[in-house]
């Protein structure tokens, strides 16, 4: 199945956290990364181990979604039908493209910067949904976490386009509401689909 980047992250520095933790709350956000990462046929959501445990105990496993958390410690199992361990990127990729049981149509990467740097420069990482957030006081926000995405260099051979709206609703799906310039708090955010050219 293809695999996916989802992220929301501060430009222009692209700050994604700050020890651990997301940086904001942004509820709108939240429900958009629920309703994509969910979809309508089964889909995987993947991420690190310090990922899982930042999310608030009562929301994990993402609930509908195959979740798999990824450790060096970790053998390769199945703990429940929602919750796979993998000890790796490949070996989770691998179980999840041989596993008939749960036919899953998207493989999301979800975070944390650890996996996201490396994902970004998978050649079967071909679509990156990324929330563009900023700050509207333009106040330094604490950051510790950075993406290391060469996508908004400004040099010519990008090897990544961002796409327009009409591609990104059909990418996640007609009957996901796309609001963008939406305000919150602090903070303005769009919602960006980016193809590998
Ligand atoms: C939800 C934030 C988000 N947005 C986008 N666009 N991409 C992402 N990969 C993520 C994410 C994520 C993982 C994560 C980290 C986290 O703390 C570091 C908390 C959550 C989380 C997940 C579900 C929640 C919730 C928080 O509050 C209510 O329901 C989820």
């Amino acid at each position: 199945p293809p695999i996916v980047i989802i992220v929301a992250a501060l430009l222009p520095e692209l700050g994604i956290g700050y020890q651990g933790k997301l940086p904001w709350r942004l509820s709108k956000e939240i429900k958009y990364f629920r309703d994509v990462t969910t979809g309508n046929k089964r889909n995987a959501v993947v991420m690190g181990r310090n990922t899982w445990n930042s999310i608030p105990n009562k929301f994990r496993p993402l609930k509908g979604r195959l979740n798999v958390v990824l450790s060096r410690t970790f053998q390769n199992e199945l703990v429940t039908p929602e919750l796979y361990h993998a000890n790796s990127f490949d070996s989770a990729i691998d179980w999840i493209s041989k596993d008939k049981a749960h036919e899953i149509e998207r493989i999301f990467v979800i975070g944390g910067g650890e996996l996201y740097n490396t994902v970004i420069n998978d050649s079967r990482t071909l679509h990156l949904l990324i929330t563009e957030i900023k700050n509207n006081l333009g106040e330094e926000v604490p950051m510790d976490t950075f993406l290391k995405f060469p996508i908004y260099q400004q040099h010519q051979q990008l090897e990544w386009k961002k796409m327009d709206e009409d591609k990104l609703k059909k990418f996640v799906g007609e009957d996901i509401e796309i609001s963008q310039n939406n305000i919150e708090g602090d903070y303005t955010y769009d919602f960006t689909l980016w193809e590998r050219t």
